[in-house]
């Protein structure tokens, strides 16, 4: 196994949980979305959206009927992702949300980040989106601990061109990167690309192991697995 040089990570259901993403995170912009229309619409970044989700939406459909069906469906559509992210910072900015992360995430992301380990972040969520999580997380502003965000414009996340090109961008052997996600199908394109894989089977968000690849409970229990430094508290 080659020594692991940067880590690559996915956010729900890995570093943050679900049940934040499901719960606080797309409620907050299902509620807010006709309003925020109303008051961004003529902003160059919010009518782009709203162009893109016309052109995708099925025939007979207007853009905000697409926005609601794929809010619905959870489909990780780039101009859906993009306006929530807008939507949230707002939410972020003033305070009423705050970013979950996993206990045992700050800890070990400062712990890797020192021993130089590149951290970059994958999620269907816009870099913005990204971001704001990091930035206003419940353990600080860890945004800064990070280099790399791709989002659904590098391609979906289970696609193995989408993790080529990451590891292209980052100028890295594919064997070299280590990407985490609670998603097998997700796991199983990245290891295709040739990228090292950690299934993250967090016991609070009922993911299921799903055998094909490496997996552990906690972000220490990847440091253990792949040779990465674990926080002093932790080290023993
Ligand atoms: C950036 S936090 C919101 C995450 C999000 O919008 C989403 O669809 C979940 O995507 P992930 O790829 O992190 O599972
Ligand atoms: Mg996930």
């Amino acid at each position: 196994m080659a020594p692991v040089s940067a880590v690559l990570t996915d956010i729900e259901g890995t570093t943050s949980s679900i049940a934040f993403v499901k719960e606080t995170l797309f409620p907050f912009a299902r509620e807010a979305l006709e309003g925020f229309l109303a008051d961004h619409g003529q902003e160059p970044e919010v009518a782009a959206c709203l162009a893109e989700a016309r052109r995708l939406a099925e025939p007979g459909e207007d853009g905000v009927s697409a926005l609601r069906r794929w809010m619905a469906e959870d489909a990780k559509v780039t101009p859906l992702k993009t306006l929530q992210g807008l939507i949230w910072r707002q939410g972020y900015l003033d305070g009423r949300i705050e970013g979950h992360l996993w206990p045992d995430v700050a800890p070990c992301l400062r712990a890797w980040a020192r021993a130089g380990i590149g951290l970059h972040v994958y999620s269907s969520g816009s870099v913005a989106a990204q971001k704001l999580i990091f930035g206003h997380s419940a353990a600080g502003d860890l945004a800064s601990l990070f280099t790399g965000f791709f989002d659904t414009t590098t391609g979906g996340k289970r696609e193995a061109a989408s993790y080529a090109a990451i590891a292209r961008g980052l100028h890295l052997p594919p064997e070299s990167i280590l990407f985490l996600s609670d998603v097998a199908e997700e796991l199983d394109a990245a290891a295709t690309a040739g990228f090292q894989t950690c299934q993250l089977v967090r016991e609070a968000d009922g993911t299921l192991p799903s055998g094909r690849h490496r997996q552990a409970a906690d972000f220490p229990g990847v440091a253990r697995q792949f040779g990465l430094p674990l926080p002093r508290a932790t080290a023993a």
